[in-house]
């Protein structure tokens, strides 16, 4: 199982890291020990975003970590990063053909075995199963059990990813089930502090250590 998909995958939410908090927020989960950072801004602002994930990418590098760009497979090719694709997102194969057989693409499965089936096929690097729990962040999305983790572990040798109202709270079920990445907004980046952000990357990233 890669190294470099494991443990605390962060992800950024431009309506939560607004007034100036989003590097400060993610150099903190970083710190912490987040392994994966998704850049997920909804915005319709190119110029912005390719300074954003810029910006972003240097902290990356400094970490150690994955950058990954949610939905914009032209930012991903020109940053030459990672790519994460929902089922609305454009086509997969595309994606693996644009960016190369190195580049790490994840795919949305929401709660479906059979999703999975067509990603790995298109060449996903990584499956993402949600939601969870009960997610602020995007509420409404189909709901996964821990069952059916346990079933895509068993099915699938591509690394997992759990993503959806996950806290450092409910996160041991996840990475007990099969989890090779949890993938969290409002867990992580709604702390009221840096400091805080930091305390739970750290609080995440340990529960990744016991569990293995
Ligand atoms: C790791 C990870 N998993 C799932 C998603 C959700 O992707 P999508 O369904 O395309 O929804 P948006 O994030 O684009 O709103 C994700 N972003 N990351
Ligand atoms: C972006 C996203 N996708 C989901 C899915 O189920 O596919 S849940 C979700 C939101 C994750 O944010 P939080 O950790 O705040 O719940
Ligand atoms: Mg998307």
């Amino acid at each position: 199982m890669s190294e470099q998909l494991h443990g605390l995958y962060a992800i950024t939410d431009s309506h939560l890291l607004t007034q100036g908090r989003l590097l400060p927020w993610v150099d903190a989960a970083l710190a912490g020990g987040a392994r994966i950072l998704q850049y997920r801004d909804k915005s319709d602002d190119p110029a912005r975003r390719l300074d954003e994930a810029r910006q972003l990418k240097g902290l990356c590098e400094y970490y150690g970590a994955t950058l990954i760009i949610n939905d914009d497979l032209p930012l991903a090719a020109e940053l030459g990063v990672g790519l994460h694709l929902g089922r609305d997102d454009g086509c997969l194969r595309e994606a693996r053909a644009q960016l190369g057989n190195n580049a790490i693409i994840g795919a949305t499965c929401h709660a479906d075995l059979m999703f999975a089936e067509q990603a790995q096929a298109a060449g996903a690097s990584y499956i993402a199963f949600g939601r969870f729990f009960q997610s602020v962040t995007k509420p409404g999305t189909p709901q996964a059990t821990p069952v059916l983790l346990e079933q895509a572990r068993q099915r699938f040798s591509l690394p997992i990813v759990a993503i959806g109202g996950i806290t450092l709270h409910n996160a041991p079920q996840l990475i007990g089930a099969g989890a090779n990445m949890l993938a969290v907004v409002n867990g992580l980046f709604g702390a009221p502090s840096a400091v805080e952000v930091e305390r739970r990357a750290r609080g995440f990233t340990e529960l990744f250590q016991s569990t293995f």
